[in-house]
């Protein structure tokens, strides 16, 4: 078995907009030529400013949209060569978790039907064995199986993530794909999500891509990252590697943008330069050199390639660039700070989970706002 799910190969997708007896017609080349490859049993991060086609890209990833060059393999399989049937039985194995929660559920499904949807599509499972199989997806997310005949907006945000998780691990998928899972989330609520999507693949052999802006949270669930600019990866490689010794001049401004509690760094925040250019319009050569403090001739006339093997980056000077400062650098992962963060986080998750339907404001017999 291959060490790779699922890879981009020149991926592209470009969007026309507009365009009529009176208006031009603008294109806008929201992933352009992207290829990686995502290992099984990771969890692969894609980041990057917003608009800068992270979106388009993890749909083209499932062909939830076609890309209007390129292909995506899958075990093998070019996906974007499939008929309509065979990606719908591909569909168990491949699932998406999207941003907003609500917007995700069909509001006029109980969460029973929800989570049964997939159960109904891809496998034998007769009435009884969906409703046990409901029940027993709903108590490993955290939700109490009693409140099965409930409505999505019965729950909170945190609550219907997890409706969401449960439908997405019904049919039993190899490759899960989350955009933005959990921005939408309270911060607390953020951690315990996280958290249950880190134990969940552990349990269910999951190979994660999850999409995301808060570096905070890339860093402690990612083990490798792409770094997007208007529609390109400009860097990947490994997390530590790219925390602690980033190469691109763009992830060296995110970077630096992150503020860091580290004893001695300096206070605030270095704030990125410069508007993100219209992806409508983009500069020629490097996208980023009219927001890069490195740039050159060079960088404004010609493309530069995505270079390296395990740290790819996409930077004419990358070797000469001079070493950045990075407060983030010298904080370890998991600094002690981020450990008591995050097990703080696991703890009160738990306890949610033991109540979560009985602390919702939603439920009848509460008015207190809970943190699910
Ligand atoms: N269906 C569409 N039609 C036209 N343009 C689109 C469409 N979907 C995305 N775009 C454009 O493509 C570009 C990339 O969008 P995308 O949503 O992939 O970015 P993103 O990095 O995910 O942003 P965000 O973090 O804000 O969600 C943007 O300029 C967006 O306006």
């Amino acid at each position: 078995m291959s060490d790779i799910i699922l890879e981009a190969v020149d991926l592209h997708k470009r969007f026309t907009r507009g365009g009529g007896l009176f208006a031009k017609a603008t294109t806008i080349h929201a992933v352009n030529g992207v290829s990686l490859q995502v290992r099984r049993g990771e969890t692969f991060a894609i980041v990057g400013e917003s608009g800068c086609g992270k979106s388009t890209l993890a749909r083209l990833l499932l062909r939830l949209i076609d890309p209007t060059e390129g292909s995506v393999i899958h075990e093998g399989q070019d996906l974007t060569m499939l008929g309509a049937g065979a990606m719908r039985a591909l569909r168990s194995e491949l699932q998406f978790i999207f941003q907003d929660p609500f917007s995700a559920l069909n509001p006029r499904m109980s969460v029973e039907t929800i989570i049964a949807e997939p159960l109904r599509l891809h496998t034998s499972l007769n009435a009884a064995e969906r409703r046990e199989k409901v029940a027993e997806l709903m108590a490993r997310v955290g939700l109490r199986p009693e409140m099965a005949d409930r409505f999505p907006h019965e729950f909170s945000g945190g609550q219907r993530q997890r409706i969401c998780i449960a439908r997405a691990l019904a049919s039993g998928p190899k490759l899960v794909i989350g955009d933005e899972p959990v921005s939408a989330l309270d911060v607390s609520v953020q951690a315990q999500i996280v958290n249950l999507l880190e134990d969940l693949k552990q349990e269910f052999g999951l190979t994660l891509v999850i999409i995301a802006h808060d570096l905070a949270v890339i860093r402690h669930m990612s083990d490798r990252i792409a770094v997007m600019y208007l529609g390109e990866v400009v860097e990947l490689a490994r997390t530590e590697d790219l925390f602690t010794a980033p190469r691109h001049p763009y992830t060296q401004a995110l970077l630096a943008a992150i503020p860091v509690p580290v004893p001695g760094s300096a206070a605030g925040r270095k704030v990125l330069g410069g508007d993100i250019p219209s992806p409508a319009n983009p500069p020629s050569g490097c996208k980023f050199h009219t927001r890069c403090p490195h740039a050159t001739a060079l960088c404004r006339t010609t493309r530069p390639v995505l270079d390296g093997k395990d740290h790819q980056v996409a930077c004419h000077h990358h070797q000469t660039l001079p070493a950045p400062d990075l407060p983030l650098a010298r904080a370890s992962r998991r600094s002690p700070a981020a450990e008591a963060r995050f097990a703080l986080y696991r703890a009160a998750s738990r306890d949610a989970e033991l109540q979560i339907d009985t602390t919702h404001p939603n439920n009848p017999t509460n008015s207190k706002e809970t943190t699910q």
